[in-house]
């Protein structure tokens, strides 16, 4: 599957406002694939908006479901979150029985991509909406990536700190441990040297709000990821 050599992704959230201008620069820049994902205010409109202005360029694009209402066809993957650090089962995995339950008949399951999330920023509108026990040493986190790859089985392990830069020591760890599943990290990076030193760690780095807040900076952050050696 392509998502494994994924080295840069840009995070588009449809609850926010883009001008077709900066959509162009975000889609041609280079970065591997579009991957559309918020927490809240997702709906099926402002997806389905989104899905139709990037498919005027050649840039893959997925789909990373937050709620089950806003789930259209037409995008390349379907990655499917479970919150392994949530405190309620609901954000692991009963909304995914509940929606295997409703439309499992007509799943085509070869699109859909698990990732097993951890999040690490207690302040986080994620962290926030899905109850996550933050306060986690390295070991617990290492746990988690090795309860995704050898127990669940998942494709990939996401450290999350949206909105924060993260620790990168707690992600060399995580790397360390796994083998097949790929590690996104995805978190507060605003310049090229942040994203460069994410790059030189993970597998895939994830940069999504500085697109709203700094497109040049944005940018920037894709030459940066692919001018590092994997
Ligand atoms: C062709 C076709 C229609 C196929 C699809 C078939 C189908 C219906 C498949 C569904 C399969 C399935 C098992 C779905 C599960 C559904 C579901 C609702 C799962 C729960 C997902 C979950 C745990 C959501 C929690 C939130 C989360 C992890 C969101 C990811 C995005 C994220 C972390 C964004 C960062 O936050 P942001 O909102 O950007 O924050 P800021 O605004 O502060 O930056
Ligand atoms: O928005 P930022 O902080 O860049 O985080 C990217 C992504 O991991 C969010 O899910
Ligand atoms: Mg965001």
């Amino acid at each position: 599957m392509d998502y494994k050599n994924w080295r840069h992704v840009f995070k588009i959230d449809p609850a926010k406002t883009i001008s077709d201008e900066a959509l162009e620069k975000v889609c041609e820049s280079g970065t591997d694939v579009i991957l559309v994902g918020g927490t809240d205010g997702v709906n099926l409109d402002n997806v389905i908006d989104i899905l139709v202005r990037v498919r005027r360029y050649t840039v893959p694009i997925a789909l990373e479901i937050s709620n089950i209402d806003s789930v259209t066809a037409g995008f390349d993957y379907y990655f499917i979150p479970s919150v392994l650090n949530s405190t309620e089962t609901k954000w692991v995995k009963d909304l995914h029985h509940q929606a295997i339950k409703e439309y499992g008949d007509v799943m085509v399951w070869d699109e859909l991509v698990a990732e097993g999330y951890c999040v690490l920023n207690p302040d986080c509108k994620v962290a926030q909406a899905t109850n996550a026990d933050t306060n986690l040493t390295k070991d617990d986190v290492i746990a988690y990536a090795r309860l995704a790859e050898n127990y669940f089985k998942m494709p990939i392990f996401y450290i999350e700190y949206s909105g924060a830069y993260g620790d990168k020591e707690m992600v060399a760890s995580v790397k360390e441990v796994l083998n097949d599943t790929k590690l996104f990290y995805g978190g507060g990076i605003t310049t090229a040297d942040q994203a460069a030193e994410m790059a030189r760690i993970a597998d895939t780095v994830v940069v999504g709000n500085i697109i709203y807040d700094d497109l040049r900076q944005a940018l920037k952050t894709v030459e940066a990821v692919k001018s590092v050696p994997i």
